[in-house]
């Protein structure tokens, strides 16, 4: 099989990804685009308070959440004078569902949004060993409520009037095996779960992270497109994990404090480490479940009419000559409000070169995306 390439870079740093592996070349400037924590907070995704911390305004353990957790440990006496956890309301409202939520990334990530005020319902759907992931998650005391849904027959109910879909549905690497070596497996199981998507929920939020991204998301457009209900904007390929590597990576080896490094990776999905670390057990699961965690949560702030949310992702965009590319975003309620084109604009001549090299392998794995569903139509 052959190694991956690289299909992305980050940009305003030195930081690299790919088999190419280029080391962070310590001659080089560090170049942080956004260094002030407010400009943090507008482009991170997640407001700027990210950690566990029960008194945060973070959506992951914010005002609703974080009093119904710190209700768990409060005497009874206490309580009394309390509104009771089951009169806790969400801050906001949204349907949200995984497809593949019993795997390496769907279980961490629905602890994750379980976790979120904005969710109410969190539908959870995988072909096995679902039932029991959804019981297990469904005593942690937020207020969202969770349901199981197994097998082609419950895959509708799952979808009806969901808001947000996450898709990490499918088979992760091994060492070795580069992410296009999925792509026999993982196209059918993205076409079919996509159609699902548009018969039940079209105007749902897709973020696909079912690899190799670089084709699923095409895969996903040409299915919506053949079901006439393709909404460029509402569709996204999952890059989130590019960037919070890139942040931790170039804050390691400058020294820099996490929060005052946000480096937006461009390009397509790629980057091995973590398949070679795992060493036959798969790929990046928690920190992938964190990455997608952090774009769900934007999206459902730009869902909750947030006008200051932009995160990385892999869309439809004019931004090269590509039809897919992976750049900063500005997210509003409708999906994709601007692709942010400043990021690609005084590149050095190095981040020149690496836009350049990716260009042809992933515009290969767009058309092997589109082709795959041209040959089989989507069903009716
Ligand atoms: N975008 C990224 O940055 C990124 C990062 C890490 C992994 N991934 C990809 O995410 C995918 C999942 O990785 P994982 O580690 O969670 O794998 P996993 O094998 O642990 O979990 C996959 C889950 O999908 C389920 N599944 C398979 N076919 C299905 C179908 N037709 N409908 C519903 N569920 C189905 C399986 O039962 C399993 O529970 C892989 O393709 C992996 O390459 C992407
Ligand atoms: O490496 C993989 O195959 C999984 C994922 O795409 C990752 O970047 O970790």
């Amino acid at each position: 099989m052959a190694t991956t390439s690289a299909t992305t870079f980050s940009i305003g740093s030195t930081v690299s990804f790919g088999s190419r592996g280029n080391p962070l070349p310590q001659s080089k400037p560090f170049v942080a685009r956004f260094t002030s924590p407010n400009s943090l907070a507008s482009f991170s995704g997640l407001k700027a308070a990210t950690y566990v911390n029960c008194e945060s305004e973070s959506s992951f353990f914010g005002k609703e959440s974080s009093a119904a957790l710190r209700g768990s440990f409060v005497p009874k006496a206490q309580k009394a004078n309390q509104k009771s956890q089951n009169g806790l309301q969400p801050v906001a409202s949204y349907k949200f569902a995984i497809l593949g939520a019993a795997g390496g990334i769907g279980q961490p990530l629905a602890l994750l949004i379980k976790m979120s005020p904005l969710v109410s319902a969190l539908n959870l759907y995988d072909i096995a060993n679902v039932k029991g992931v959804a019981a297990d998650l469904s005593h942690c005391n937020t207020p969202s409520q969770v349901q199981d849904f197994t097998g082609a027959s419950e895959l509708g109910n799952c979808l009806k009037g969901v808001n947000v879909v996450v898709i990490p549905a499918g088979v992760p690497r091994k060492p070795g095996m580069t992410r296009d070596d999925l792509f026999n497996i993982n196209a059918n199981i993205v076409k079919t779960l996509v159609e699902a998507v548009a018969d039940n929920c079209p105007d749902a939020f897709i973020h696909i992270i079912s690899n190799p991204v670089n084709s699923t998301v095409p895969i996903a457009a040409e299915v919506l497109k053949q079901k006439g209900v393709y909404d460029p904007k509402k569709l996204f390929g999952v890059t989130t994990l590019d960037v919070v590597r890139a942040n931790t990576f170039v804050a390691q080896k400058k020294n820099l404090k996490l929060i005052d490094v946000d480096v937006p990776v461009v390009g397509g999905h790629a980057g091995t480490e973590v398949v070679e670390a795992k060493a036959g057990a798969g790929s990046a699961t928690l920190s992938m479940a964190y990455a997608a965690a952090r774009f769900v949560e934007s999206s459902l702030r730009a869902l909750d009419g947030d006008g200051d949310v932009y995160e990385c992702s892999f869309v439809q965009s004019d931004l090269t000559d590509l039809p897919f590319f992976a750049s900063r975003i500005k997210l509003g309620r409708k999906g994709i409000e601007a692709l942010i084109p400043s990021d690609l604009s005084g590149l050095s001549e190095y981040e020149e070169k690496a836009l350049e090299a990716l260009k042809p392998e992933l515009k290969a794995s767009i058309e092997k995306g589109i082709a795959f569903v041209q040959k089989q139509p989507v069903t009716a």
